[in-house]
């Protein structure tokens, strides 16, 4: 395995609108996406861009809200109302490549490697076996993928 680039930081919130305020007006942030969304996961999602060293581009924080009464982030909210800090996702070169070496390792994954909010291969890990973190790995996005749309 080879740890790649933290692609996104996945934060929980009961209400998008109040979170795009919170990162617009208190944190100042540059690039807030149009929120949309994921009815196939369960979640709206919005990216807040988080510029890296000159200005570059760093990472994203992605803010997810229950979508249905069966989103996979109910749980948490009910136990977090006010939302929170929900998931990390990292990179790889190969997603089936990194699914078999994450199941080597006697990891539990959570369902079938899917496409994320990004349009490309995910899947996630149960945090109890990722030092309590929920962890996603996503496929960096590349040219003519088996996966592509
Ligand atoms: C894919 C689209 C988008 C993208 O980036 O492309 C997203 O990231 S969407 C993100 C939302 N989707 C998911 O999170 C899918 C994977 N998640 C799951 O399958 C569930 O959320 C699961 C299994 C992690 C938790 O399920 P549930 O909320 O029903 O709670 P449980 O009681 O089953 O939890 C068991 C145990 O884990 C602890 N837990 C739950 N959530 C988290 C978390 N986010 N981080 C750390 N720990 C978590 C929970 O407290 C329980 O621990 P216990 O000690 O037993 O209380
Ligand atoms: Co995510």
């Amino acid at each position: 395995m080879k740890l790649g680039r933290l692609n996104h930081i996945g934060v929980a919130t009961p209400s998008i609108e109040a979170s795009i305020a919170h990162y617009r007006d208190v944190m100042g942030a540059l690039k807030i996406h149009k929120p949309f969304d994921l009815e196939a996961q369960g979640v709206k999602v919005c990216f807040v861009d988080t510029p890296g060293e000159g200005g570059t581009f760093g990472t994203q924080i992605e803010l997810i809200e229950p979508l249905g009464t069966d989103s996979p982030i109910n749980g948490f909210l009910a136990k977090n109302p006010l939302g929170g800090q929900h998931h990390v996702c990292f990179e790889v070169a190969d997603i089936d490549e990194a699914r078999k070496e994450f199941e080597e390792l006697g990891k539990r994954i959570l369902g079938p490697t899917r496409l994320g909010a990004h349009g490309t291969p995910i899947f996630f890990l149960h945090p109890k076996d990722m030092q309590g973190i929920l962890t996603e790995i996503m496929e960096t996005p590349k040219e003519g993928s088996h996966w592509s749309n």
